[in-house]
């Protein structure tokens, strides 16, 4: 028995409405330009060496992608999946200088930039279109179950209409502008472990079942698709054997309902250029794959990243709210804190944390790969590690004033309490991503993609405020607790 139907193959009402907002557009009827564009961008982009296998974690391990991967969308914008935050590779835009290592690589992204609008203006047709097959199929129940409605109210009627569908249009905008596109690459030859598909026997998966994350919710995700069918290399028969359902040649798009292996899911064969679409909430509802052909194949795959939180802008802003609790004097050069009140220490450490974690370390754990196509991500990185610093005097400046001795007890330890646990989470956070640089698997990644621990800075560092290890300073807090008095000191 079938455990899983091809797309086409799936007739069956059941099915069909399990997955209607799978979307599929055939090659033939996407520009000839998009294609020539975009097929070039990418192979410019691979001969470039700009995409690679990201050092991710699941459930705490760290993993290597099959495929290699490469993020390009608005400047500044990040994209964060599997514990890894990505950087984008800014496209072309309004206003923002960007120095591509070539100018093929500009072009490239220039490229993948029109295929995005290109996918906008297409998935804005393809929702539109149903919403107003929806509304005349709604319209046209509520006319009939309500003949002797009010007759003179149409003008009110029409004008709410038009609203709703303003209202709607602007949604469906917001839904279906993409402000990055994660590209993939595999070439199957060269990646002899590819997993099997554990469910229905689909076979070799180039990426295993998942949700899309930190998407904006019921966004779309448009792909595109390029198989590089110059190359047909032989079947492996052992492979050919294993699945009966479908062409081990072809790349296929495999499709599950989440939480349930009982509806046969449904691999969707692609050829090169085809595009689809992952509509509305399909991607909360819906698992997906990608089950491996046997040509080199890449995937550029549009989204709607949540970035409320992902992008330099908001991040600067951050710095700029910690900073505001930092006073230098402006003749001897000693800085202070403006204010000591709870709301201020919290607000500086979380943001300490979050620039160190979420920002420094998750980019420089990637080393330096983005260069490959851009160095525009090191100056605002550099800006960023300054903020950190002064922030890292905040904190030590903090210290110091837990340390005198003229505090009522009470307070000195809400402040204590207040810092210790930013403290200890920091120290546990900068040793596991210590862990994760000196890992095995990092070192078998190519020299100019190996993870750099930074910042880093030993003892004898003395332009650095405190040490790496926070150990002395937990303790210190620890104590100030178990005293009595609360003002032992060592
Ligand atoms: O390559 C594809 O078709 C989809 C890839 C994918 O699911 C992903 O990158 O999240
Ligand atoms: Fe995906």
């Amino acid at each position: 028995m079938k455990r899983f139907s091809k797309y086409d193959t799936a007739k069956e009402s059941k099915s069909k409405a399990k997955y209607s907002k799978l979307y599929l557009q055939r090659a033939s009827c996407v520009p000839q330009e998009i294609h020539q564009n975009v097929q070039q961008g990418l192979t410019v982009l691979q001969d470039c060496k700009c995409f690679s296998q990201d050092l991710v974690q699941i459930k705490g391990k760290d993993v290597l992608t099959s495929v290699c991967r490469l993020l390009i969308g608005d400047p500044g914008c990040t994209y964060r999946y599997l514990d890894t935050r990505l950087f984008t590779i800014p496209w072309p835009s309004h206003g923002v200088e960007v120095k591509y290592n070539s100018d093929e690589i500009g072009k490239a992204c220039q490229a993948i930039k029109d295929l995005n609008e290109y996918l906008h203006v297409e998935a804005m047709k393809i929702l539109l279109d149903r919403c107003s097959a929806d509304v005349e199929e709604i319209g046209f129940e509520a006319k009939t179950a309500t003949s002797t409605v009010v007759k003179n109210s149409g003008y009110m009627e029409d004008r709410t209409y038009h609203n709703k569908q303003s209202n709607n249009r602007t949604v469906l905008k917001d839904r279906t502008s993409f402000n990055v596109a994660l590209l993939n690459y595999l070439d199957p030859s060269r990646m002899k472990f590819l997993k099997e598909e554990p469910y229905f026997g689909m076979g070799k998966m180039a990426v295993s079942w998942h949700y899309d994350e930190n998407l904006v919710e019921r966004s779309t995700v448009a792909v595109y698709n390029y198989s590089c069918d110059d190359l047909i290399p032989t079947v492996d028969e052992s492979n050919k054997m294993s699945i009966k359902d479908r062409d081990p040649a072809l790349w296929h798009v495999g499709i599950k309902v989440a939480w349930d292996i009982a509806t046969p899911g449904l691999a969707l064969p692609l050829e090169s250029g085809d595009c689809y679409f992952m509509l509305d909430d399909f991607n909360m509802t819906h698992q997906h794959c990608v089950l491996s052909g046997i040509q080199p194949r890449f995937s550029s795959t549009h989204r709607v990243a949540e970035c409320s939180s992902g992008t330099l802008d908001y991040i600067f802003g951050r710095c700029d709210v910690a900073m505001k609790n930092l006073r230098k004097d402006p003749l001897s050069g000693i800085s202070s804190l403006v204010s000591l009140e709870l709301v201020y220490v919290r607000q500086t450490e979380e943001i300490h944390n979050e620039v160190e974690f979420e920002w420094l370390r998750q980019f420089w754990f990637q080393g330096k790969r983005s260069a490959k196509a851009s160095n525009w991500w090191f100056g605002p990185m550099i800006l960023l590690e300054n903020s950190w610093r002064e922030m890292e005097q905040m904190t030590k400046i903090l210290l110091s004033e837990i340390n005198k001795a003229e505090w009522p007890l009470e307070r000195k330890h809400q402040v204590v309490r207040c810092l210790l646990p930013f403290l200890e989470e920091r120290q546990e956070l900068r040793k596991s991503w210590m862990a994760r640089c000196q890992s095995r698997l990092a070192n078998s990644l190519p020299v100019d993609e190996q993870p750099e621990c930074r910042p880093y800075w030993g003892n004898e560092d003395l332009d650095m405020p405190l040490s790496f290890d926070l150990e002395e300073n937990i303790s210190f807090l620890r104590n100030q607790l178990m005293s009595a008095d609360g003002d032992i000191k060592s």
